[in-house]
Parts: C-alpha cells; structure tokens; sequence
C-alpha cells in the first residue's frame, strides 16, 4: 500500500480558502488535515467550527480533524455533525483517553490519539486495540513551519511493533516538519499517513509537490 498524504489546510491561503481546498480536491492527495488550536493546550489559536464547515462544503476527501484542544469530550459531537471522519485527540488533553476514545466512535468517527515528542509510545498500550489511527507528532504541536524532530523514526518503529504485537489494524500518522528530506524513510520506518503543511503550500507547485510525496 502506498503511504497516503494529508496536506495540512493550517498552511493554505485563508484569503484563498476555496482555491486551496480545490488544489487538494483535485490532487492526488487522500484526506484533508485540519488542525484546530484552542490556545490553552498549544500556544496558538487557528481557527474554529465556521472555519472546518466551509472546508468540509467543499473538500471530497476524508477528513482529518486534529484537535489540539483541552478536554475535547465537550465537542465530539459536534465535530461528527460537521463533517469529520477522523477525529484525533492528544493523549495529553484526556483524563479519560479510553471513554473520549469510545464516544468518537459512538458518533460514528474514526479514533485518533495523537502523542507530543516527549510523549512515549508505551502509553499507547491499553488502548492500541481500539484506535483507528496514531499521531506521532514529530514537532511539538501548534505552529506549521517548525523542523522535524528525528527521534520521530524510533517512536515510529517502536508504534509498529506495539501495533503488530496486538494486532490492531490502526494507521501510523506523522505530523510535523514532513518533507521530501524525510517522507521516504518515515514510509520505510512503518508510517501510512504523512502531513505536510509548508511543504506542500509553500511549494510553487503544490500539485506536484503532492504527487512527488505519494512516490515516497
Ligand atoms: O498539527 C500541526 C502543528 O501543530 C501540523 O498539522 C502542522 O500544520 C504541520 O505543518 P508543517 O510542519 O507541515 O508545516
Ligand atoms: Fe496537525
């Protein structure tokens, strides 16, 4: 299977939102990441549910919501009433991961957690069997733009071995700093989804810039 990719729409024109959302549309990406801050769990805020109901208008892919929000239970339902298909939560932001866990599926979501650096693999333990879907991110959350960190490629071996050993069927995601310096080693180290915000946007041809990703 080759990897799937997920431009980060946190890197798109907002000014231009429609023309950036039809570039990905028309790509040969496979889900559309959308990245929500709150301004507490990240020191940034993005934008908010107006914003993700004017994407999911007019994006025809999968989409990928990336909460980076303090205690996202209060707002599962309404992320599943605006489009989400995927809804990913921080290990860091939950009391409770395996309930959030439980009620994103019950409102008919995948599952998602996403994990900081400094976050590690190991907490995933009792809850692998249950998530659709691992964040590894591979910048510390909440600004596009940053480096990638490369103790990502060990915490990506290590996700795989804990995903084999209990035989779940969640995917591997990498977000952060993705770009064609990385994307072919991450795909080798055990990764299904890369993100890429500044790579793909900030490109001069982002089309392309996509496609040579999925090559990767
Ligand atoms: O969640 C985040 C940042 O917190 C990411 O999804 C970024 O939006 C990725 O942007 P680049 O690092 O690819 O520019
Ligand atoms: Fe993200």
């Amino acid at each position: 299977m080759t990897t799937l990719i997920a431009p980060s729409i946190l890197a798109a024109d907002f000014a231009n939102l429609q023309r950036d959302i039809e570039m990905v549309n028309k790509s040969e990406a496979d889900w559309f990441h959308i990245d929500i801050m709150d301004g507490v769990f990240v020191p940034n805020i993005s934008f908010g549910m107006p914003v993700l109901k004017a994407i999911a208008k007019h994006a025809n892919k999968t989409i990928d919501v990336h909460l980076m929000i303090v205690d996202p239970d209060r707002y599962i339902k309404t992320f599943a009433d605006l489009g989400a298909n995927i809804l990913t939560v921080h290990y860091e932001a939950c009391t409770h991961l395996h309930r959030t866990i439980q009620a994103i599926k019950a409102a008919g979501m995948k599952a998602g957690v996403a994990l900081n650096p400094h976050t590690p693999i190991a907490v995933l333990e009792d809850v692998i069997a249950d998530l659709d879907l691992v964040c590894i991110m591979s910048v510390n959350p909440g600004f596009g733009g940053q480096s990638f960190i490369e103790n990502t490629y060990k915490k990506v071996r290590q996700l795989k071995h804990l995903i084999e050993f209990s035989k779940s069927d969640c995917q591997i995601e990498i977000d952060g700093g993705v770009t064609n310096k990385n994307a072919a080693a991450l795909t080798e180290a055990g990764a299904d989804v890369l993100v890429a915000g500044s790579y793909v946007f900030g490109s001069e041809d982002p089309l392309a810039t996509i496609a040579d990703l999925k090559t990767m």
